[in-house]
């Protein structure tokens, strides 16, 4: 992903900053919107996962609608181009402030989180003399197999709405006469790999399209929700989801009728692998149990380690740089072995460092947990290294803070 130029062009700029490779997210964009073309599936843009305008113009730009989870997003979306017939407004709370400006907005549809939340809705859009489009959100129960803080779908999870308290919803549907029942909306977790997931997940929507049928509702759309997982252990290899499995489970399982659409609400597969966080080596301290690289970027760019114990791949650019130099070098020589192991630095592999060192990265930032691994093989590294974080372009720049004061962290495009 990074080739000498990129580098040299990094070493001209001011770190930490996003670095979007906007090549790769078009060629994502376009093999998403190839395979669920091919079974007439909608996708919404789950915006959550990066909001940052030139990834959102792009986005725009490919037909998908959008998924948003406040009123700031639904205008984002508006104001980006989406089509307002494609934007749905999700969200365990919304506002009474959001709800009037999603309603002000046209949009296709609320995703609806809790039998109150309905009746909102209904005299918020009577006081407007207007009709709100709406899909329940429905917990279905199924276990995403995911890190348990990002999964949604269980009953112990605030999302959604539990299917003991579904009459209670058919019964209010009915009492409204401001609503207008589209469909059933169900998501279940976030970077889920197993496919099987979504199996089990389509098994649920059919049981619950059938339970709304029977109570005489016509269920329009059936909106499965995201979560398909990325890579981030390879993400050179593995640039691109699968994203023809990925629909085809859904064909092969969900009940569809000719008259029926299937939305879907993807963020990360669609966005994580095209930015990386740069940063550089501001410090190296070398202790006796531990050697530390002090990044000047921490969590307040890039929170997913510290918040999930989330793996990213870590890259030292510098070296990788100078290691293409040593690595014609050394083929000049005769075969030295190979001191890289492991999942992390594979892309590495095949090159010849001088010395590998175990390093904890971490950033600037006054808290204990502001680590991004620890025990990181790297090339010995100095300060002034340029750092990759790799797979960060999804929940990285929307999750950056400005705790401790911090500047906004930067944006960089492959484009410029
Ligand atoms: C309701 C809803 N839809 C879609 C998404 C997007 O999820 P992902 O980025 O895992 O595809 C989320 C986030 O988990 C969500 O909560
Ligand atoms: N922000 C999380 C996922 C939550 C998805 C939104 N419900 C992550 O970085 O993995």
């Amino acid at each position: 992903m990074f080739n000498s130029a990129l580098v040299n062009r990094f070493h001209q700029l001011e770190t930490p900053f996003y670095y979007y490779d906007l090549q790769s997210l078009k060629a994502t964009l376009k093999a998403c919107a190839d395979a669920s073309f091919k079974y007439h599936f909608q996708v919404h843009y789950a915006m959550k996962a990066n909001f940052n305008p030139r990834v959102l113009d792009t986005i725009q730009s490919f037909g998908f609608g959008a998924d948003c989870v406040s009123g700031n997003e639904v205008l984002a979306a508006v104001n980006h181009g989406f089509k307002r017939e494609k934007i749905v407004f999700a969200g365990v709370g919304k506002s009474d402030k959001e709800i009037n400006l999603a309603l002000d907005q046209n949009i296709f549809c609320f995703n609806v989180e809790s039998v109150q939340e309905l009746q909102v809705i209904n005299d918020l859009a009577a006081a407007k003399n207007k009709t709100a489009s709406i899909a329940i959100r429905i917990n279905p129960n199924v276990d995403a197999h995911t890190h348990h803080f990002i999964t949604t779908g269980l009953e112990e999870n605030k999302f959604g709405i539990n299917t003991w308290e579904l009459p209670a919803v058919a019964e209010k549907l009915r009492q409204c006469k401001n609503l207008k029942f589209l469909g059933i909306h169900f998501h279940v977790g976030s970077q889920i790999n197993d496919l099987s997931v979504f199996q089990n997940l389509c098994l649920k929507v059919n049981e619950m399209q059938l339970w709304f049928q029977e109570e005489g509702f016509e269920v329009k759309v059936l909106n499965v929700g995201g979560g398909l997982g990325v890579d981030y252990f390879l993400p050179d290899k593995n640039s691109i989801v699968d994203f023809e499995s990925y629909f085809k489970v859904f064909k092969d399982f969900l009940h569809v009728n000719p008259n029926q659409e299937v939305h879907f609400e993807l963020g990360r597969a669609l966005v994580a692998q095209c930015a990386s966080l740069i940063s550089r080596v501001l410090y190296v301290k070398n202790g006796i149990k531990k050697n530390f690289l002090i990044l000047d970027a921490g969590m307040t760019e890039l929170i997913r380690p510290m918040l999930y114990q989330a793996y990213h791949q870590i890259e030292n650019l510098s070296w990788e740089q100078g290691a293409e130099n040593e690595e014609a070098i050394s083929n000049q020589q005769s075969g030295s072995s190979n001191q890289l192991s492991g999942s992390s630095n594979s892309h590495l592999a095949t090159q010849t460092p001088h010395l590998i060192t175990s390093y904890d990265v971490v950033g600037p930032i006054c808290e204990s947990t502001d680590c991004f691994r620890t025990d990181v093989e790297l090339p010995e590294s100095k300060r002034g290294d340029l750092i990759a974080i790799r797979t960060a372009g999804a929940y990285g720049e929307v999750m950056a803070s400005g705790y401790n004061l911090r500047d906004r962290v930067q944006s960089v495009y492959s484009e410029e």
